[in-house]
């Protein structure tokens, strides 16, 4: 098992703290004040809420998670440590002072500093080779984001290392080519921050319309695409070279004031609160969280369904992850063909509950078409073989729910081939949380041609994956509820 420790568990460490320990590490955290374990413990509730349903694939079990009087016991036997105490360089110091002396020699130091560039924190100290910037995004738990910015003093080993640990916890390392200011994406908040500042100063618009602006404009945009891929497709079939030439004028003109910055007087402090309260005050802080939540995680897995931006990212990591949840792929994987195979292991997300507080019924057939997807995969009919121009069609499915499940819950689909002969297939799937029965599925499919749209025989190896694994399922009991229908009323 390997070892995180937390050095400043509030907002940042707190979800730092989340990431490492829904990912399988143990977390050791050191925090002086004497809130922090209620703290963290209230983010770490918010993170089992949401994370472990946000991709397709389970995570690990939790690792343990220790608090610790001092550093010198916190960052015992750790391989990463990771430092999130206030944003100001002579206490961020006096931390890698004690860290210099206590740390393992082999670990990586990082820290989530908004500002600071890790020339400045590395400054003095005989471990400077150890630490390396790794600035996160709130909340830590849900944003892929890390960037990670390093100096010539770290060898190629920790970037390494920093780069593969960061990836395991399923996000995203940007590496920045050379070290600056606020690093890249701060530079942007910042700006866009200043700008709204003015604008809500000048009595251009209130708090309230600037979100709108953003929500209802381009950051969604943002969220898919980014700035100069948007701006590319904005640009129409000229693309890019248009843009620019039709906007970069603009750049010029007064549009925005960008490093001026407005004095932080009272009034404009409290007209800020002010709106903000108005805006938002109705919602506490923690019910805001979960909103917040409950909206990354439904994009996030949206962008997922079309393998783009960080559900891409999330993909590849359950992709990653799918050998430990005891998922297969080829029929190579499967240990005892006599068994239903395992086409299933994940979290139930957020997204999909309804009204009644369970799982919602759409939701059973997207989970039973997953699995159906992942047997095609392993008898054969894989994406290389669906370009090629076959695949399976569902012409028939009956789904019984037994039980209720909720979000949170895990879930295993277990699938046996109750026929596979010609252009037929025969599928049973069983839905488990623990030993417990939800639900089953029965689907009838047909092989087709893609080209012609009709029913066709598969190839020859797909006929004979199907064959073998029907011929070792006839072995078991057949299922309760094999072949049921609603039948019409007498
Ligand atoms: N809040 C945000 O949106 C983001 C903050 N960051 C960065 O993360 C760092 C922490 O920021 P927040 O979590 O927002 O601050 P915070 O104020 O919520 O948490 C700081 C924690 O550090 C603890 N602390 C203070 N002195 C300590 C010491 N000597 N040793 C151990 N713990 C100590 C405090 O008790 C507190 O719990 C900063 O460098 C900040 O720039 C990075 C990304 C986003
Ligand atoms: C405001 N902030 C500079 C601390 C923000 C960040 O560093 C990243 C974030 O989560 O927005």
């Amino acid at each position: 098992m390997k070892t995180a420790a937390i050095i400043g568990g509030g907002v940042i460490g707190g979800g730092w703290a989340a990431r490492f320990l829904l990912n399988g590490w143990d977390v050791r955290v050191f925090d002086p004040d004497p809130e922090a374990e209620r703290k963290i413990g209230e983010v770490l509730a918010n993170a089992r809420r949401s994370l472990p349903g946000l991709g397709n694939v389970a995570l690990p079990a939790e690792g343990r998670l220790s608090y610790h009087a001092t550093i010198v016991e916190a960052v015992a036997g750790a391989v990463w440590i990771q430092e999130s105490v206030p944003e100001r360089l002579e206490l961020k110091q006096k931390v890698y002072g004690a860290l210099q002396a206590y740390v393992a020699a082999d670990a990586i130091i990082g820290s989530s500093t908004s500002g600071y560039k890790p020339s400045q924190l590395q400054d003095g100290f005989n471990n400077a080779a150890q630490i390396v910037v790794a600035h996160p995004f709130n909340p830590v738990y849900l944003m892929p984001l890390v960037e990670l910015v390093t100096t010539e003093v770290n060898p190629a080993n920790v970037i390494d290392s920093a780069k593969a640990i960061i990836t395991e916890i399923g996000m995203y390392p940007l590496h920045l080519k050379k070290e600056i200011d606020a690093h890249v994406a701060d530079r942007f908040l910042e700006a866009v921050w200043r700008e709204a500042l003015w604008l809500v100063k000048d009595g251009i618009a209130t708090t309230e319309e600037i979100d709108n602006a953003i929500r209802y404009g381009f950051g969604i945009r943002w969220a898919q695409m980014g700035l100069f891929e948007t701006y590319r497709v904005a640009g129409g079939e000229a693309g890019m070279k248009h843009f620019m030439a039709q906007f970069g004028p603009a750049l010029k003109w007064p549009w925005t004031k960008l490093m001026d910055v407005p004095e932080f007087t009272d009034e404009l402090v409290d007209l800020i609160a002010g709106q903000s309260d108005d805006q938002s005050g109705h919602h506490s802080i923690r019910a805001l969280e979960r909103i917040r939540d409950d909206n990354l995680v439904g994009m996030m897995r949206a962008l997922g369904a079309n393998d783009w931006g960080a559900g891409a990212l999330q993909n590849a990591h359950d992709a990653g992850r799918e050998g430990e949840a005891g998922l297969v792929r080829s029929m190579d994987g499967l240990e005892d063909l006599s068994q239903p195979v395992l086409t299933q292991s994940r979290i139930v997300p957020l997204d999909w509950t309804d009204y009644n507080g369970h799982m919602t019924e759409s939701r059973y057939l997207d989970a039973f078409a997953q699995s159906t997807d992942r047997l095609m995969m392993i008898i054969g009919c894989d994406a290389e073989y669906i370009a090629s121009g076959g695949s399976y069609f569902t012409a028939e499915t009956h789904i019984r729910h037994i039980d209720e499940v909720h979000a949170g819950d895990p879930i295993q689909v277990r699938t046996r081939v109750i026929m596979g002969q010609g252009k037929k297939m025969h599928l049973w799937h069983e839905m488990y949380s623990g030993e417990r029965l939800l639900a089953t599925g029965e689907h009838m499919l047909l092989h087709v041609d893609l080209a012609t749209r009709r029913s066709a025989p598969p190839a020859a190896h797909i006929e004979a994956n199907l064959a073998k694994l029907a011929e070792a399922h006839a072995s078991l009991a057949a299922p309760e509820g094999l072949g049921r229908a609603i039948g019409a009323p007498r």
